[in-house]
């Protein structure tokens, strides 16, 4: 405050004590070393000007004085001000011009003096003409460190000790306490042997002298702790990208009520347009219970930890809390009526970001939500860099660096954005960090994140949805929950749905502008509509519309799902419209279609096409490309690529047509991530098929095309090679054509089967559920007959899959010959079944059941799914049956590991996930592991699981889409 000159407007309390160390005003260390301590707190948003005012405030009432009211906002010199520290050897003439021009009267500058007067020293080390060396420092008063009116008794009374009042400072002319206080007669000191008026006296004058700041700064109201306050609020996107988990605390003011009486609090969220939707979870809403109390001078707090999962699907935009207390009474907090913001539109991903503090290399990832990834992302860091300057200024520069960060995966509706910079100065643990999209006031952002909150290490984020448009879950209805302000607001949010009579659905002819076009069927190995998707429970008719704006056709599915295009692909076919029967999620009065059934809308009404849809040619699965016929989807391989001949060539318009060319010469060539290209003869080890489905994004450069998915290949071989060989081994360089692709065709025996026709797959289980395998390059009618041998039907399907079993399932159907009609990955000129459709063949001779193929006997023995497995090794771990699981949504349902094998039994699958809490076993030679069920897989019949393992026909390993979960009960 010092340098403040009021007729001017400079000065102040500005922090440019800093640069004043050394000019002869200010010396001793106490300046230096305090300057140093608050230099660990500086901030953007907490300058050293505030820390100096936060610190009168701080040692005042830590000595027992009274709360000197905080006002902040104010804004760092960046030199020294002008020269005026009174100094004890000033007359009082000089006192009085001082604390003029730092806008104090002559009353007010003896009250100042004393109150300040009444905590610490003068030291003989700076003052040796007024303590001597062999004192050391002399105290002000008797009480040192209380903040307490001695300094004004003992001063009165003749009995004080004080070095700026009595001893060698008199003769000196250094007695400045002396000059001050005696300066009109005694009057004002003496007004402070009252305790009280010295007390609140002392209040107002230290405000008044922390607000003495330069013209142009306006300070805030005082500071005062909230009632509740969110602190550290985050959300991180979880493992598999389904969903956000949310973590901090709400810490809540206990100064008047005890935590104890508190029984609970319970935070609600709103989706991301604000309404009620909680995707999967079964409401918006967490509740949390005391973990720890914290104390202040004045305030104690209860820190309530929030652990909450939220779909990426409806994602969040802003909660509100309710304290629940002990006696059921209940205050809700809503940020004086604004809730608390808190926006899913751009998350850093703390997992996956890092600093090394040593040499202060920083990597933050963070995840941007699709419909902003476009927005210019950039990271911002604000960090500290010592001065280095030559009178040793303690306190570091504040920096701001902006690094445009480059985007990286698509998952789900959100997309990775990452950049690294390196903080140079050795203070890298003292940075903020931020990441924002766009710029601005409309700029979305995650700010002011603690660098040392990151660790060492970057992770890697594991289990990526597959890329999505952002869905926008429904408007809020009218049953949304209002925000009261009265002191009895129940806990949770009332649910809408209530004991009335069930609503019966009903179809609507018309929605806005659109006419109901009938039920129609998914497209076979690609969606009937593929223009855009959209999942949420809260589906209506109407909210699907509004999803599908601009698009001629729309259809809802499952009750929950909304599709929309500008035509329905060739293979959706027109169903009964009894088979569009559920009633949809968010209106029960609605139909929304029902599975593989979609109630479909278009836009006849105000288009001139034909009520009826027509199918066209649109995104599909392409059969051929050049030379290359399609194998199916594939994974990666174990630790490398599944092709690894030549570097990845990666191209935003990057078509199939592009890649095959790319590959000339090589036996496959398979594209990845809607924009990758990979080459090679061969396919590395563990790169296995995968369903069709999951290959499902779009070629960057043609909309009509896919090219594979996040870590599924679309892989294409080249039809004119040599049939021998497995996909793992270097077989396939030669190119003399062993088995032309002209002359495909219908193969009536496969000794000693005969060709039954095309069947469907059954329905939660697999129509041959005995034994299988996949060959994305040598699958032949012949081959599967050999793997099927002893068995009494073998089928392939989609072109590379081999089934055998004694049974056929009772829920697989005949279907049109026409569905069959995929070439057989090891010989073109064959039929190898199709998506969902089994080219059968039987044995008659082989079992002595009956031929009926409509619920026949089970062969012996019957697989059964036993209640416990011991790992043999890994210390014999015991695991139970935790029951048969669905697959989550979008995202493996336990996605941490991997397994395939035709070996596979519960025992190895146990083995192989020892270091996780579950194992499933799907397909009967699938194993997957991971710490939870992802969200979305939901346990059904046991029944469901059905299919033998592999490696051991006499037990259960789960069956198509579907697990046996098995969960660890001893380590
Ligand atoms: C005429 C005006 C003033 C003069 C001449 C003066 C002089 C001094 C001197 C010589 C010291 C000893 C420093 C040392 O040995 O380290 C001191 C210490 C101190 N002064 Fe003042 N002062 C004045 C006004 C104020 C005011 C207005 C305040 C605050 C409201 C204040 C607060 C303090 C405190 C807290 C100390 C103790 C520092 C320690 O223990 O390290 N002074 N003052």
């Amino acid at each position: 405050m010092a340098p403040h000159n009021k007729y001017f407007g400079t000065g102040g309390v500005d922090g440019s004590l800093q640069f004043e160390l050394n000019n002869g005003e200010n010396t001793g260390p106490g300046h230096r070393t305090t300057l140093q301590f608050y230099a660990n707190y500086l901030t953007s948003r907490s300058p050293m000007a505030d820390l100096i005012a936060t610190g009168v405030y701080a040692s005042v009432r830590s000595c027992g004085g009274p709360v000197v009211p905080l006002r902040l906002g104010r804004k760092d010199a960046t030199s020294a001000g002008s020269a005026g520290v009174p100094q004890p050897q000033n007359s009082i003439v000089s006192f009085r011009q001082q604390f003029d021009r730092m806008g104090f009267t002559a009353t007010e500058m003896i009250q100042l003096v004393a109150c300040g007067h009444t905590l610490g020293s003068v030291h003989s080390t700076e003052f040796p003409q007024i303590v001597p060396e062999s004192v050391g420092q002399a105290p002000f008063d008797t009480t040192n460190a209380q903040f307490d009116n001695k300094v004004a008794t003992e001063y009165v009374a003749g009995t004080t000790k004080n070095a700026l009042v009595v001893g060698a400072s008199i003769a000196v002319g250094r007695n400045s306490d002396f000059k001050v206080y005696s300066s009109d007669g005694n009057a004002t000191i003496s007004t402070f042997t009252d305790a009280a008026v010295f007390r609140n006296t002392c209040q107002a004058m230290l405000q008044r002298m922390i607000e003495v700041v330069p013209e142009g700064v306006t300070l805030t109201e005082p500071i005062a702790p909230y009632a509740v306050k969110p602190v550290d609020m985050q959300l991180t996107l979880n493992t598999g990208g389904t969903s956000f988990r949310l973590t901090g605390f709400i810490r809540v003011r206990t100064t008047e009520v005890p935590a104890s009486s508190i029984e609970n609090v319970v935070l609600t969220w709103k989706d991301r347009s604000g309404g009620n939707s909680c995707g999967s979870s079964a409401t918006c809403s967490t509740t949390a219970t005391l973990q720890g109390v914290s104390t202040g001078f004045d305030d104690t707090f209860g820190f309530f930890p929030i652990d909450a999962t939220i779909p990426t699907a409806a994602g969040i935009s802003s909660f509100t809390i309710v304290v629940n207390y002990e006696d059921g009474s209940s205050e809700e907090y809503d940020n004086n009526g604004n809730s608390y913001p808190m926006s899913d539109a751009v998350v850093l991903q703390k997992p996956q970001s890092c600093l090394l503090q040593g040499p202060g290399d920083l990597t933050v990832s963070a995840l941007v939500r699709n419909d902003h990834k476009d927005l210019p992302v950039n990271l911002g860091v604000s960090y500290l860099t010592p001065r280095n300057t030559a009178d040793g200024n303690p306190v570091p520069a504040l920096n701001e660096a902006t690094v445009e960060m480059v985007e990286g995966d698509c998952v789900g509706q959100y997309t990775f954005f990452s950049a690294s910079f390196n903080i140079p100065g050795g203070l890298s643990f003292n940075s903020r960090i931020s990441v924002t999209a766009g710029s601005g006031a409309t700029a979305y952002t995650d700010d002011f994140n603690k660098a040392s909150d990151l660790g060492g290490t970057c992770g890697t984020f594991t289990g990526g949805a597959t890329c999505a448009v952002v869905t926008t879950p429904p408007t809020p209805s009218s049953t949304s929950v209002p925000v009261s302000s009265s002191t009895s607001v129940p806990a949770t949010t009332t649910s809408s749905s209530s004991s009335t009579a069930e609503p019966t659905p009903a179809i609507k002819p018309t929605v806005g502008g659109y006419v109901f076009a009938n039920c129609w069927t998914e497209g076979t190995g690609t969606r009937a509509l593929s223009g855009a998707a959209f999942a949420y429970d809260e589906m209506t008719l109407e909210s699907c519309m509004t999803n599908c704006t601009g698009f001629d056709y729309w259809a809802t599915e499952y009750g929950r799902e909304c599709y929309c295009g500008n035509n329905l692909h060739s293979s959706s076919t027109e169903a009964p419209v009894e088979e569009c029967n559920m009633a949809c999620g968010g209106d029960p009065t609605e139909f929304c279609g029902a599975g593989n059934r979609l109630e479909l809308y278009s836009t006849t009404a105000t288009r001139t096409t034909s009520a009826t849809p027509t199918p066209t040619g649109s995104l599909a699965v392409k059969p051929t490309v050049g030379d290359y016929t399609f194998v199916g989807c594939q994974t990666e391989a174990t630790g490398s690529r599944a092709l690894s001949g030549k570097d990845v060539y990666a191209d935003d318009a990057m078509t199939l047509e592009l890649c095959a060319t790319y590959c000339a010469g090589y036996t496959y060539f398979g594209t990845e991530y809607g924009r990758e290209c990979y080459c090679g003869n061969s396919l590395n080890t563990g790169s296995v098929s995968a369903p069709v489905t999951e290959c499902n994004m779009v070629c960057g450069g043609d909309p009509y095309e896919y090219c594979g998915a996040g870590n599924r290949l679309e892989l294409y071989r080249l039809s004119s090679v040599s049939t021998t060989g497995s996909p793992s081994s270097e077989a396939a360089t030669t190119t003399t054509s062993s088995t032309p692709t002209a002359t495909l065709s219908r193969t009536p025996t496969v000794s000693p089967y005969t060709h039954v026709g095309c069947w469907t797959e059954g329905t939660g289980a697999r129509a041959l559920g005995a034994k299988t395998y996949a060959s994305g390059d040598d699958m032949t009618l012949e081959n599967c007959a050999a793997f099927c041998v002893g068995y009494r039907y073998f089928g392939t399907e989609y072109a590379a899959e081999c089934y055998c079993g004694n049974v056929l399932h009772a829920s697989s159907a005949n279907a049109s010959l026409a569905d069959c009609a995929m070439p057989c990955s090891g010989n073109p000129a064959q039929y190898c079944g199709g998506p969902d459709r089994l080219e059968l063949y039987e044995n008659d001779a082989a079992s002595t059941t009956t031929t009926s193929t409509t619920n026949p006997d089970p062969p012996a023995p019957t697989p059964t799914q036993p209640a416990t497995v011991s790992a043999t090794t890994q210390g014999g771990s015991q695991w139970e049956f935790h029951g048969c699981v669905t697959e989550a949504t979008g995202v493996r349902a336990l996605g941490a590991a991997t397994l395939a094998s035709d070996e596979l039994t519960l025992e190895a699958c146990a083995e192989f996930c020892a270091a996780h809490q579950f194992f499933g076993a799907e397909y009967g030679r699938e194993c997957y592991c991971g710490d939870e069920l992802a969200e979305g897989a939901v346990e059904v019949s046991a029944a469901e699981c059905s299919m033998a393992c592999a490696g051991d026909g006499g037990v259960l390993c789960g069956s198509g889409n579907r697990l046996s979960v098995y969960e660890k009960v001893v380590v």
